[in-house]
């Protein structure tokens, strides 16, 4: 992340926890509650970074009553929505149903939508729109698998992603948008791509999104990276240029885990 003189950080680190088809809607408030605590403990300053959570949709209730409830700084969204926002769309989640529930954010374009359910460049794209058009902020998930990586292309591939996934957006959008990169090797195998590896690939990102829109846009769109990360190896990641956050999947689902990931910079200090 960058920070400035005065040692704020220019963009606001951003560390978010993708709970998958994890937790029933009974363990999310569990989960939830025990993070908000230990963070409490610890005395976490959300001002300087922001906490999210992505629970499965049929949690999503619930976590709005436990976050007005308790006046909890957490924010959350969805893991998903439809490029459509109403009508004859079985089993699809339009994104006026999460702005209602209080999301923030709505994950578009994970790896295991890409590829377990084939969703395209086009339909990611029109997610990415309906998000914007919801006014829930889209976390747009690019990156590459194993055979690409190995190829040597996995920059390129990672880039044509991002211009699918943010093409016709406002540049007002497009500095709002957080781009998270997940290799997908790295995801939930214990493979953590390298803090040079994130670096590489963000500094390409935001370098792309300059040259899309302009270099304040690019200055203010954040970017995460996502793939194993455990609070052993968070702050390092984090200790990167163009790294603003990270997008945890399993380390997320262990609220002692997740603290410690959120509470990176204390890791820093600790040495
Ligand atoms: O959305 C999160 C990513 O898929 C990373 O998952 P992981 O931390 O279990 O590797």
């Amino acid at each position: 992340m960058t920070t400035s003189a005065n040692g704020n950080f220019v963009r606001k680190p951003f560390i978010a926890g993708n709970w998958k088809m994890n937790m029933d809607h009974v363990q999310g408030i569990t989960l939830l509650q025990k993070l908000a605590w230990t963070l409490s403990d610890a005395k976490h300053d959300y001002n300087r970074v922001e906490v999210a959570v992505f629970p499965p949709f049929t949690d999503l209730r619930g976590v709005q009553t436990l976050v007005q409830g308790d006046e909890l700084d957490v924010v959350y969204g969805g893991q998903d929505l439809s490029q459509f926002d109403s009508g004859a769309y079985t089993g699809d989640i339009s994104g006026q149903f999460l702005n209602k529930l209080g999301c923030a954010y709505v994950l578009v374009g994970h790896s295991e939508r890409r590829t377990i359910h084939n969703e395209s460049d086009e339909v990611l794209n029109a997610k990415v729109k309906a998000a914007f058009r919801h006014e829930v902020t889209p976390v747009l998930c690019v990156g590459e698998g194993l055979e690409v990586r190995q190829a040597g292309t996995h920059v390129d591939h990672t880039l044509a992603q991002l211009r699918a996934g943010v093409e016709g957006l406002t540049a007002e959008q497009a500095a709002q948008l957080v781009v998270a990169y997940e290799p997908v090797w790295a995801i939930g195998t214990g493979e953590v791509a390298g803090p040079d590896d994130a670096q590489e690939m963000c500094a390409a990102i935001r370098a792309e999104l300059a040259e899309l829109f302009d270099a304040d846009v690019a200055g203010k769109t954040r970017l995460l990276y996502g793939g194993s990360v455990k609070a052993n190896n968070a702050a390092a990641i984090m200790a990167e240029t163009d790294v603003d956050g990270l997008l945890v999947g399993g380390a997320s689902l262990d609220p002692a885990e997740f603290a410690n990931i959120v509470r990176f910079e204390s890791h820093v200090a600790k040495g």
